[in-house]
Parts: structure tokens; C-alpha cells; sequence
């Protein structure tokens, strides 16, 4: 019982009342075991009477005494026992709870420092000791200004701490951020919260808990960096939730509600569908849906609708955005509004495909078609049709009453043409006046004459243009497909052939293709080629014919070229010059003409036998070529001719394209020296007024009108016509193609000055004309 009361007195020596009730315990059933012994050793001595009891009462008080004692012994003892367990478990409690605050305080990931009321350091754990690299031997002597150096900390932050720290040892919890350069040179940056140590409520110290929230802040800067990106970016960005199957708008920036209208309330949960419309190509959602379940990047231009449901184009790159499990979870979409590119590249394509004036395919597109038609004809043994269209006599219209008269023509034929055909049929213009129609899936190749004709028909009716009601016509040229046809450039080369034979057939009518025509095509591109080789290999030569004045004395000479092929022999340039016109070969031919005849004719004036002048024969091409005047130039300096022995023969067309650019040629030309005469005058549209205007010195009477001046009266009108105003004008005429003595006299006696013709001489070479020369003036001169 002792043993038990000390052990109890000693573990609990600050509950008083416990000791005191322990010590009356002791103190009674010290007595009663007193009285008990003293009882028993001297029986007798204690008697009930001393206690005013009776000896019943006495044994019964003392029974009940002993009885008590034993009892409150017991239960002392008890009591002793169930505190001293007690006492045991309050310690371990103690313990255990100390140990978790232990281990709350070093397994902290987070620094947690103890400082007293002073500031000094009084417990650091691990992760607050590798911050500031104390230890336990800086406990109560360390202070933290000894840490916070104005190296590891800025100014503003060590105030942000001092105060921190002042308010919590003055029992104000704090928390705030601030940076701090750690034991190995980091700066880092640190959530601080400062909690007061009180103790029987009184402060005793502040227990600082440091988060390094370095990387929370960093993120939130470049979240924020980020958003500021996003918001000020011209491109619309739009964020889509991928989870939910709705797709919602999680995030759009200001250039998105820019661009499409919605406001960010109005699309933030929304389904991002909400931009898309009845034009929105569903291959293109699909692609956008397989590429963001693949977790792929996509880009493609879509055509997107802004709120108010017009469409815009709507280039768009998506990109998959993915958490830390590397899933995607949403798809982060930057658009641009293309559309004025798109429609700037319609316009181009449109350019590119079309003909600026009437609106009508071009070459091109045309091409195209009839590919794509050729192909489908063959495939399913369709029949197929082109027409050639070319208008008669647009030129003179184009030239007389301008161009825009001309352009309003064009236009005006256009509209024809297209209210006559099908909408499965193309019409393109190529240029000029030259219309190319397309007539797919066709029952039989009658019905394409039956729309030439057709065309015909519409086309004569007339035009009402800026006050002139023009008439005009058309020759069309028809192709059709055929077995063997293998390409479908040859329908048009083809269709082409034809129209130039309805041309000849006197227009205004249409004209099949046939093998025969090929023919003559083909002949046309072999001598085309041959020409080519003709000029380099010297198979040209050429042929003088002298001109006679009326008392048929020799007075000038006319150049013509002459082809001696070495198979075909000789070929008339009524052949080939206008092959070599059509491919731009007469252009260095006619330089080869006129050096030739250049170098001849100075050889007859060295020999003093050049009588007038030497006559080449221009082209179109030539005449209107930049630097024509310079080559000429060239040519008298090389083969030293004096200009005024050069005579140029145009035609009439020649003088009619650009008349006010050709007067300023033929005055270059006559300024230079060079005289220039009008050929074949009396065949092209011959406006006498525009004659006054050109500085020309003589003019030809065609062949055509001299051949039969004896016999008919309108060839001899025209005869006379043409000699009359050349006098008037004080020109030379020259009649060519006098073949015999009556058309000489005939024509003399009407007043011409100069003959040419076969009744004279015929065109010869150089070696022959010497002797001509000689001859005729040996005849004249009566040797
Ligand atoms: N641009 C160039 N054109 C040229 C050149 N050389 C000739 N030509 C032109 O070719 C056409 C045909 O010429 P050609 O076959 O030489 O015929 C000329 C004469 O031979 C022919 N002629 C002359 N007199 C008579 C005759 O009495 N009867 C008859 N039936 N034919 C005759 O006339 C042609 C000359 O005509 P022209 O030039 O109009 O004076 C012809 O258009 C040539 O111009 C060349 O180098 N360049």
C-alpha cells in the first residue's frame, strides 16, 4: 500500500487534490489499523466505555471501522491502480501526439520554422534548414536579419517579413509572399504563414510554415503571359472541351467575338457547332472529329457562320491539348477570316478562266471542258461538237466606228450566242472576234449544224450599238467527234480548219470538217517547217520584174522572192508567204528580201543600170514590228544602197491597222528617203479620204482590175476611177499585170504613167535581168 502511494505521489506531483485525498486515506487507515493493533496487544486498554459505547456497540463501531478502512483501502488501492494505468496512457498519449507533431514537423514538405518572441531561431526542420543552411547549434543564437540579408532578400520583402513576423509574435496570424535567394544562390520565391506559439494564452514564439510556390508563380505568370497573348492576338482562338459529346466553348478570346459576333457569354458551355452552318462541308467536321480523336493537329478551311448567319471563310488550325495522363481533353482552335482572300482568289481564278469583256470562258477553261467532255463522250460513245465562230468583217467595224462601238459589238454577240445554246454547252471567247462553243452529249452531228445555224440566224439580226444598227455575220467551222480522234486540241484545230473554209466560201455560213481539209493542214505544217529549213540552206532566191513607163522604157524594178524547194521544185510565194505570215517566219524573211534586193539593186547602180527604184514587198508583220526603221536603216548602211533608190509596196490592211501609227512610220520612211507605194490598190476597204493622209508616192492597180479593162466597163471605171484621183493627187499609178498590148494602150490612153506585166517581162533572176537591162536598152537606143 506504501509502495502504491508513493509510485501514485510521485508520478502525479502536481495534482494536489489527488495527494491530499491519498494522504487522509494513509492517515486514516493508519489509525485504524492503530486502534486495531492497540486493541488487540492490550486488550483491555481500548475499552467501549472510553468511548462512551458499549461493548456491542464498540465491537460494532469497530468492526464497521475496520470494515470502512478495508473498504476505502480497496478502493484506494483501486483507485491507486486505475490512476496509475491512467497515468501510464496519459503518457503514452503524450508521447504519441508529441511524436506526430514531430513528424508533422519534419516530414512537412514544407519549411516550418519556431522563432521566439525575439526573433531568434528556436527549431528548424529539414526542409527549413536547407533553405537557410542552419543547423542546431544556430538555435537561440541565430536571429533571422542575421539570414534576411539585403543580398538574400530585397528591401520590400524584408519589411513585408518584419511586419509579418511583429504581428505574429503580437498574436496575429499573417501569410504573404516573398522572394528569398536560398543557401545555394536560387532565388525562389515563398508563401509564408506565420502563426503565433501560444502557451497558457501567451504568446511565447511564432512558428513560420515556408511554401516554395517558385513553380505555382512562374505557371501563373505564363498563364497570365499567356491570356494576355491570347487576348491581344488578332487571331480568333477558341478552346472546345472534347470530353463532354456536346463539345462546349470553354474559352474564346476578344478577336474570336470579333470575328464571329458572339459574345464570350454567349458561346462559354455552348456547343462550338454553333459556328458551323448549312454550307459547312460535313467532310471537313469529320476530318476536325478523326484528327481530335487521334490527337492530332489539323488545319483546313472551312466555311464557318458568324451570329448574325453569315458564312465566312474560316481557316482553322486545331491542335490537341493533353493532361498530365497524356489524354486529350480539349482542342485548342485558332481561325482566321480568309474570306477577302477567298474572294480575291475567286477573282483571279475567275480572271484566269474568263474573258474580261463578255464575261464568256477563255482558252483555257474552254480547254478544260473539252477535255473533261472529250473524255466523257468517249466513254460512253456520246457524240460531241465544236463550233468555230469568227465574225465577218469585225475589223472595218472595229477600225470605223472605235473600239468601244466594237467592244459593245462583242459583248452584244456574246449575250446571243449564250441565249442560243444549253446550259450544258460552253461558249468561250478565245479573242478578237473569234467565239468557240461546246456542244457535249449530242444526239447526232446534226445538231450541231442545226445550231449553227441557229446562230447564224440570231446573229444577223441586228445590232443596236451607240445610234449604228450594225448587221453583221458569222462563219462557223464544225467538228465532230470522231473514232479515231485521240486529242481533243484536235476537235478544236479542227473546227478551225473548217471555219476558214467557210471564210473562203463567202461567209456568213458553216462549214464541216473533213479529211480533206486535214490535208491541206498538214501540207501547211510541213511547209511551215521546210520554210524554216529553206531560209538557212539558201533555197531562196530572188526574181526582179522591171517596170516600164509609157514609152515602155525600163523605170524601176519589183523584188519577189522565189522558193526552189529541192524535191517539190519551184513553189509559188502565193503559197508560202502567207504560211510564213502566219507564224511570224515572214519577219526574217522579209529582212533576207530586202538585204537581197538591197545588195542587187546597189550592184545595177554601181553599173549605173538602175532605172527608178527598187520595190520589196512588205508584210502587216513587218511593217508594224518595233524597229523596223532601224533594221532598214541597217540594211542601206551594209549593202550601201542610197535610200532613194528603195521602194516599200504595203497593202491597203497594212496601212488600215493603226492608220495614225502607219502615217508616222510612212513619214519616217519618206523623211529617211525611202519612197512607199500602195499594192494591190482597189481590193482592200479602200477609202479614198484616207488616201490624203498618207504620205505614199505611188499606188498599183490590181491585177485583178487590169485583166479584164478591155473588156468590162466596171474594171475600166474603176481603171480610170483610180488613175483620175492619182493624178489629182499627184501620185504615180502603176498598172500591174498588163499581159498583153491592148490592156497596155488602153490604159495609156486613159492617162497611166507605169506598166509591170508579163507583156513586158516576167519576174527573172538577177544574171537575166542584166541582159534584160542591156537588152532593152541596146533596142531602145537602136544598137
Ligand atoms: N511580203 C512579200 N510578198 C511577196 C514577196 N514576193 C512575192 N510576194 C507576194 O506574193 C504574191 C505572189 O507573187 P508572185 O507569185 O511573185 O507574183 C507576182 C508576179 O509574178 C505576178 N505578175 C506580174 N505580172 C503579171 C502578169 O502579167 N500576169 C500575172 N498573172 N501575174 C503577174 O504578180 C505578183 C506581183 O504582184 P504584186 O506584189 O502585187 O505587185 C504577190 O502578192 C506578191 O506581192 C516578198 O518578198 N515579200
Amino acid at each position: 500500500m506504501l509502495s502504491l502511494f508513493t509510485t501514485v505521489m510521485l508520478q502525479n506531483p502536481k495534482d494536489l487534490r489527488l495527494q491530499a485525498c491519498l494522504i487522509i486515506l494513509f492517515v486514516c487507515s493508519l489509525l485504524t489499523g492503530l486502534l486495531v493493533a492497540v486493541a488487540e496487544v492490550f486488550p483491555g486498554t481500548l475499552l467501549p466505555e472510553h468511548l462512551g459505547l458499549s461493548r456491542e456497540g464498540a465491537r460494532m463501531a469497530f468492526l464497521a471501522a475496520s470494515t470502512v478502512t478495508a473498504v476505502v483501502a480497496s478502493y484506494v488501492l483501486i483507485m491507486g491502480r486505475s490512476l496509475l494505468s491512467l497515468h501510464r496512457i496519459q503518457a503514452q498519449e503524450l508521447s504519441t501526439a508529441e511524436q506526430r507533431f514531430r513528424s508533422l514537423f519534419s516530414q512537412s514538405p514544407d519549411a516550418v520554422f519556431g522563432f521566439d518572441k525575439d526573433g531568434y531561431y528556436t527549431s528548424l526542420n529539414p526542409v527549413a534548414q536547407a533553405i537557410v543552411g542552419l543547423g542546431e547549434s544556430d538555435l537561440g543564437v541565430t536571429h533571422y536579419r542575421d539570414v534576411l540579408t539585403d543580398e538574400a532578400m530585397d528591401e520590400a520583402g524584408f519589411a513585408r517579413f518584419d511586419k509579418g513576423f511583429r504581428n505574429a509574435a503580437a498574436g496575429r496570424t499573417q501569410t504573404f509572399e516573398v522572394g528569398f535567394v536560398n543557401q545555394h544562390g536560387e532565388r525562389r520565391d515563398y508563401e509564408c504563414a506565420f502563426l503565433p506559439i501560444v502557451v497558457d494564452a501567451g504568446v511565447e514564439g511564432v512558428f513560420a510554415i515556408v511554401k516554395d510556390v517558385t513553380k505555382r508563380l512562374q505557371a501563373q505568370e505564363n498563364q497570365r503571359i499567356l491570356q494576355r497573348s491570347l487576348e491581344s492576338s488578332d487571331n480568333a482562338v477558341v478552346v472546345v472541351d472534347i470530353r463532354s459529346t456536346n463539345l462546349p466553348v470553354v474559352f474564346v478570346n476578344p478577336a474570336f467575338s470579333q470575328m464571329t459576333g458572339y459574345h464570350e457569354s454567349e458561346v462559354i458551355g455552348a456547343p462550338v457547332k454553333l459556328l458551323t452552318g448549312p454550307e459547312t462541308d460535313a467532310e471537313d467536321l469529320a476530318r476536325i472529329r478523326q484528327a481530335a480523336k487521334a490527337g492530332q493537329p489539323v488545319s483546313l478551311t472551312l466555311k464557318s457562320y458568324r451570329r448574325d448567319g453569315t458564312p465566312f471563310w474560316n481557316q482553322v488550325s486545331l491542335a490537341p491539348v493533353r493532361d498530365e495522363q497524356q489524354q486529350v481533353t480539349h482542342v485548342a482552335a485558332i481561325m482566321n477570316d480568309i474570306s477577302e482572300k477567298k474572294e480575291q482568289e475567286r477573282r483571279l481564278a475567275y480572271q484566269a478562266t474568263h474573258d474580261v469583256l463578255t464575261g464568256l470562258a477563255n482558252r483555257a477553261l474552254f480547254e478544260d471542258r473539252l477535255a473533261h467532255d472529250f473524255a466523257l463522250a468517249k466513254r460512253h460513245q456520246q457524240q460531241l461538237a465544236v463550233l468555230f465562230i469568227d465574225l465577218d468583217e469585225f475589223k472595218p467595224i472595229n477600225d470605223t466606228l472605235g473600239h468601244k462601238i466594237g467592244d459593245e459589238l462583242l459583248i452584244s454577240v456574246a449575250q446571243r450566242l449564250t441565249a442560243a445554246i444549253r446550259p450544258t454547252d460552253t461558249l468561250a471567247r478565245l479573242g478578237g472576234d473569234e467565239f468557240v462553243l461546246l456542244l457535249p452529249d449530242l444526239g447526232s452531228s446534226h445538231e450541231a449544224e442545226e445550231v449553227a445555224e441557229r446562230i447564224l440566224g440570231e446573229l444577223s439580226q441586228p445590232h443596236l450599238l451607240g445610234g449604228h444598227e450594225l448587221y453583221i455575220s458569222a462563219s462557223i467551222g464544225i467538228s465532230t467527234l470522231c473514232k479515231d480522234l485521240e486529242r481533243p486540241e484536235k476537235l478544236l484545230q479542227q473546227a478551225d480548219m473548217a471555219m476558214y473554209k467557210a471564210k473562203k466560201q463567202g461567209r456568213d455560213t458553216y462549214e464541216i470538217y473533213s479529211r480533206d481539209l486535214d490535208k491541206k493542214l498538214a501540207r501547211r505544217v510541213n511547209l511551215r517547217n521546210e520554210l524554216q529549213e529553206a531560209m538557212t540552206s539558201g533555197q531562196l532566191n530572188l526574181h526582179y520584174q522591171p517596170l516600164v513607163d509609157r514609152s515602155g522604157s525600163f523605170c524601176g524594178l519589183e523584188a519577189l522572192v522565189r522558193w526552189n524547194h529541192p524535191r517539190k521544185g519551184l513553189i509559188a510565194p502565193a503559197e508560202f508567204i502567207p504560211v510564213a505570215e502566219e507564224t511570224g517566219q515572214i519577219v526574217h524573211l522579209g529582212k533576207w528580201v530586202t538585204r537581197q534586193a538591197c545588195r542587187d539593186a546597189q550592184k545595177l547602180v554601181a553599173r549605173g543600170m538602175l532605172a527608178g527604184r527598187m520595190a520589196v514587198n512588205l508584210s502587216p508583220l513587218q511593217f508594224h514590228r518595233p524597229g523596223f526603221l532601224s533594221t532598214l536603216r541597217s540594211i542601206l548602211e551594209e549593202t550601201g544602197l542610197p535610200a532613194r533608190y528603195l521602194e516599200l509596196e504595203l497593202t491597203e490592211s497594212i496601212l488600215m491597222k493603226d492608220s495614225d501609227g502607219a502615217i508616222g512610220i510612212l513619214n519616217a520612211l519618206n523623211d529617211m528617203g525611202i519612197a512607199a507605194a500602195i499594192d494591190d490598190f482597189g481590193t482592200g476597204f479602200s477609202s479614198f479620204s484616207y488616201l490624203r493622209h498618207l504620205p505614199v508616192d505611188k499606188i498599183k492597180i490590181d491585177r485583178s482590175f487590169v485583166s479584164n479593162v478591155v473588156t468590162n466597163d466596171k474594171d475600166a471605171a474603176v481603171c480610170k476611177g483610180v488613175i483620175t484621183l492619182a493624178r489629182e493627187m499627184d501620185l504615180t499609178v502603176v498598172a500591174e499585170g498588163i499581159e498583153n498590148a491592148d490592156q497596155f494602150e488602153y490604159l495609156r490612153d486613159y492617162g497611166c504613167e507605169v506598166f509591170q506585166g508579163y507583156h513586158f517581162a516576167r519576174p527573172m533572176p538577177i544574171g537575166q535581168l542584166l541582159e534584160w537591162v542591156e537588152k532593152t536598152a541596146g533596142d531602145r537606143s537602136g544598137k
